[in-house]
Parts: structure tokens; C-alpha cells; sequence
């Protein structure tokens, strides 16, 4: 196979990987209560951002702690997904994998939660 086949073979694989990407995100996100109240609080806090003009190092924290509820959750939706595949019956261990995977989401919740009061409250505070 030529070179210029090669490079064009892996960049349309390459986007199919995305297109799949994008389309995870899209079920999960038709599926899923909690990653549309995410999303809801990531628009707000968007909008709060440029409305009390938070810094750029503010915006990053921001950005990353989006990523991280985010991604936890669209992998929290792919393991109840897999529990619910292999393991269709009441199950202590099927129990357990989905309460440590809606764990994990819980921690990267709090931690933004706990950014969030440190990085909006004392901007809103000095408006009162
Ligand atoms: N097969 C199972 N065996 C035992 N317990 C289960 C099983 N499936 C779910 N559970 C328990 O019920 C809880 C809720 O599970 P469910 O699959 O309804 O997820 P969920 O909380 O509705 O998630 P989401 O709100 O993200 O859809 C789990 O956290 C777990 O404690």
C-alpha cells in the first residue's frame, strides 16, 4: 500500500474513532438523568464564568473538573451497561461494581462541587 493510502486509511479510521465517540456521548447523554444535570450545571457555570469574569487559571480549573464529571459518568453509563449485559439477576457483586463506579463519580462531583464554592462564592459575595 502506498504511503498517501496509508495516511488516508488511518486519518478516516481515525474519524470513524471520533464519529463513535461523539455517538457514545450522544446515547448517554438521551439515557442518562445525571449527565443532562452535568450538563445543565456546566452551561451554568459557563455562564457564571464570564459573568463574574473568573481568571484564566479559574477557567482551567473549571475546564479539567468538567472533563472529569463528565468522563465519569459516560464510564459510569458503560460499566451499569455491562453489569446489566452480563449480570441481568440481583447480584451482591453486580451490586457492588455499579455502587463503586457511581462511586467514582461522587468523588469528581465533590471535588468540583468543593472548587466551585472556592472560585464563585467570594465573587459573589463582593457583588452583595
Ligand atoms: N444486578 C444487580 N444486582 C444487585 N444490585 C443491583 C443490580 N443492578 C443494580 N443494583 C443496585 O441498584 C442501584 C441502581 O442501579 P441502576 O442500574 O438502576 O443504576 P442507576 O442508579 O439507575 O444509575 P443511573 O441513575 O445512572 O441510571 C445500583 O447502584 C446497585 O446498588
Amino acid at each position: 500500500m502506498s504511503f498517501h493510502k496509508k495516511i488516508r486509511r488511518d486519518s478516516e479510521k481515525t474519524l470513524k474513532s471520533f464519529k463513535y465517540g461523539f455517538d457514545g456521548i450522544a446515547s448517554a447523554v438521551r439515557s442518562e438523568r445525571n449527565m443532562k444535570i452535568h450538563i445543565m450545571i456546566m452551561i451554568l457555570v459557563i455562564i457564571a464564568g464570564f459573568l463574574l469574569k473568573i481568571t484564566m487559571g479559574e477557567w482551567i480549573a473549571c475546564i479539567i473538573l468538567f472533563g472529569m464529571v463528565i468522563a465519569g459518568e459516560l464510564m459510569n453509563t458503560a460499566i451499569e451497561l455491562v453489569v446489566d449485559i452480563i449480570m441481568p439477576y440481583q447480584h451482591e457483586k453486580a451490586r457492588r461494581v455499579k455502587d463503586i463506579a457511581a462511586g467514582s463519580v461522587l468523588v469528581s462531583a465533590i471535588a468540583a462541587a468543593v472548587a466551585g464554592f472556592i472560585i464563585f462564592v467570594p465573587k459573589i459575595m463582593a457583588l452583595i
